[in-house]
């Protein structure tokens, strides 16, 4: 089984360290790690922010374990060179275009929401957000127009980009509470209309979940007023980019959520994928023991899940998060002075307790 380690900018190799010391401590069998660079980092050393090297290595792996990407010092480089393509760039590669970003309460946090208390409680939602096509992918540029300079984007979605994600959206619902909230602007966006009536289409395959349509920003005030209504959200990239982002707000802090980035690529054991913190490279904390390296430690865990098929070892790693929570190991990001290190040495020690 082969990980390939993409740790990236900025915080990214601080949280990921901490992954990789969860994942020695569980010493699996037939298991090899392969470092690249990524990001600005690879654009210093490589002139690159994902260098040929960098994509082969992901290529060759069962699946990626990434930190973050991101540094404004490279703000003022070309659209190609900056540390973000490195990830979109890899997303679009690899042909990974479903994006789950599970956000649920953990107990004992529920006071540290932006939420009330009894509303944070009630928050258990799956972020299904497509992430190979919209407006992040669709043409764009810069060009002179009678008011200046103009940028432009370009949004769209065809059916196969939408059907593909849907039929990921539904099986992930059926696995859940099957109730479906598609999240979409079909008063006002084209791209939204053909959005909403394919769901419409997929939806006949599952008549047993409960399909809901919601304009983007209706969705954005329930995410915060009543959470509880959501069980399974599909989306596109940037909505879905969005709401994740609030969701953890939601939660408690956005150094609590994971994800996993999946194709149809199958690997022996599972599917071939990329995980990684919703999160980003948090500039503003770099390099001061500061991040919280819980959304990388889930990332990890996802990815034992999806692409490893080590579901137990999963479950310890998420057990093992919980634990350290409900006894109050908490970083800055949740009002405590717990380190990016005394985080992972009390995730470590809660995984003895159960392995
Ligand atoms: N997938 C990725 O690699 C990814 C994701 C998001 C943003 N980015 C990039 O990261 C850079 C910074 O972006 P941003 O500031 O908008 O978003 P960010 O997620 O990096 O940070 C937003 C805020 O949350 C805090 N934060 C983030 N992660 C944290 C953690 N683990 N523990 C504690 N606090 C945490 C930060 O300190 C900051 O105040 C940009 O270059 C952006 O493009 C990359
Ligand atoms: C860095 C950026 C390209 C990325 C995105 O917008 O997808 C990030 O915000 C994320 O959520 O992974
Ligand atoms: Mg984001």
């Amino acid at each position: 089984m082969k990980i390939a380690v993409l740790a990236g900018d900025g915080i990214g190799p601080e949280v990921t360290a901490q992954a990789l010391r969860v994942l020695e401590a569980l010493a699996l069998p037939d298991l090899v790690l392969f470092e690249g660079d990524v990001g600005a980092a690879a654009y210093r050393r490589h002139g690159h922010p994902l260098p040929p090297e960098t994509l082969a290595m992901a290529r060759a792996a069962d699946a990626i374990l990434f930190g973050a990407v991101g540094d404004f010092s490279c703000d003022d480089l070309p659209r190609h060179l900056r540390p973000e393509q490195a990830i979109l760039g890899l997303r679009a590669e690899l042909g990974l275009f479903a994006n789950l970003r599970p956000a649920a309460g953990f107990p004992g946090l529920e006071h540290l929401s932006s939420l009330k208390p009894e509303v944070a409680r009630s928050i258990d939602l799956l972020v299904v957000r497509e992430l190979n096509g919209d407006v992040y992918f669709g043409d764009k540029g810069e060009r002179e127009s009678a008011g200046g300079r103009e940028g432009w984007d370009s949004m769209s979605y065809n059916e196969a980009e939408v059907r593909r994600i849907a039929e990921v959206a539904f099986r992930a619902a059926m696995g859940r509470g099957k109730r479906l909230c598609s999240v979409d602007k079909a008063n006002v966006l084209e791209t939204s209309r053909i959005w909403r009536e394919t769901i419409i289409e997929v939806a006949k395959d599952y008549p047993e979940v409960e399909l809901e349509h919601m304009y983007v920003d209706n969705a954005a005030m329930q995410m915060v007023k009543e959470p509880g209504r959501f069980d399974t959200i599909v989306t596109g990239n940037l909505f879905g980019d969005i709401l994740s982002d609030q969701a953890s707000a939601c939660v408690g802090s956005i150094g609590l959520l994971a994800s996993a980035s999946l194709g149809e690529r199958q690997t022996e054991h599972g599917t071939f994928g990329l995980y990684e913190p919703i999160h980003g490279s948090a500039p503003d904390i770099a390099g001061q023991g500061k991040a919280n390296p819980v959304a990388a430690v889930l990332s990890l865990a996802m990815l034992l899940r999806h692409s490893l098929g080590l579901e137990q070892q999963a479950g310890w790693i998420e057990r093992a998060v919980e634990g350290i929570l409900d006894d109050g190991v908490f970083g800055g990001d949740l009002g405590g002075s717990a380190s990016t290190g005394d985080i992972g040495d009390a995730i470590l020690s809660k995984l003895q307790t159960m392995s």
